[in-house]
């Protein structure tokens, strides 16, 4: 199976700090895999996300996104990505559906348009599915300025979805979604995932949304502590091993996991 995403001794030290905020990570996600990378406040998975959509620079180690190298090769990578960043970034100053549309014409979907009315039909229909799914259908044509922050969240979910990318990457995408929502999103993102083999890669701190991923790797001070599917880390992580029972969610198995952590390192 192809490989969508080969990291291979990421390093990343911010200029003036006293130590890398990425230290020599290596992994790699197959294509159709969905991948979680998880771990505590400032343990480098927003760092790590940002190289790997050539928004931030590093310092150390090869990173290939669909085969294309971040450096030489980032115009391909970021046709070749979906991103829903952290922090908002939206322009503030347009309405929902021009934002979409730039972003459509900047990742080559097609050419630009000054309306959406003389958009092409497979864009006007793609906009319609996804502002249906995650239900911001009345809000397409106002000025983003007065959408609250949920319903700007929900329209970077659309944009980052509109040129149906080959990997998406998701830093923290329901944050600030109410529960109904975060579901429709997720049952989004499986289908999307299903029908066209998209590589998901996901950080979050709802660790519950990495359930059912195919591979997790737990980043702790710049390192990868431990990459293995939620099974196995359910089974081997306990901190007590009796009884021998697997725990019984990913999310007790990633707290006694850094937990244990947290007291070797301090
Ligand atoms: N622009 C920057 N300049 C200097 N240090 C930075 C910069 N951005 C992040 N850092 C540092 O790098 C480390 C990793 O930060 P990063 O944002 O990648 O962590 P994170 O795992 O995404 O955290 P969170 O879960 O809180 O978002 C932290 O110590 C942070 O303070």
């Amino acid at each position: 199976m192809a490989k969508m995403i080969e990291v291979q001794n990421l390093t990343k030290q911010y200029k003036g700090a006293k130590s890398p905020s990425v230290n020599g990570v290596s992994f790699s996600v197959d294509e159709g895999e969905f991948f979680a990378f998880l771990g505590p406040n400032g343990a480098g998975k927003t760092t790590t996300i940002s190289i790997l959509t050539t928004t931030l620079a590093k310092t150390g180690g090869e990173v290939k996104i669909a085969g294309y190298d971040v450096d030489k090769e980032a115009r391909k990578v970021r046709e070749n990505v979906g991103i829903i960043f952290q922090q908002p970034s939206l322009d503030l100053n347009l309405t929902a559906e021009e934002n979409i549309r730039f972003h459509a014409v900047l990742y080559g979907m097609c050419g630009y348009r000054p309306s959406f009315r003389l958009m092409p039909k497979f864009y006007r229909d793609k906009i319609t599915e996804l502002a249906g799914i995650v239900g911001i259908q009345d809000a397409l044509f106002k000025p983003i300025k007065k959408l609250s922050g949920g319903m700007q969240r929900k329209l970077e979910i659309i944009r980052s979805l509109i040129h149906t990318p080959k990997v998406l990457f998701l830093d923290e995408p329901t944050q600030g979604l109410d529960a109904v929502s975060r579901r429709g999103l997720w049952g989004y993102i499986d289908d999307t995932r299903k029908q066209c083999g998209t590589t998901v890669f996901l950080t979050t701190h709802y660790i519950d949304e990495a359930e059912n991923v195919d591979k997790v790797c737990i980043i702790n001070r710049g390192q990868i502590a431990v990459c293995s599917s939620p099974e196995e880390m359910k089974k081997h992580l306990q901190y007590d091993p009796t009884p021998k029972v697997c725990l019984p969610t990913l999310e007790d198995a990633y707290v006694e996991f850094i937990n244990k952590h947290q007291e070797v390192l301090a």
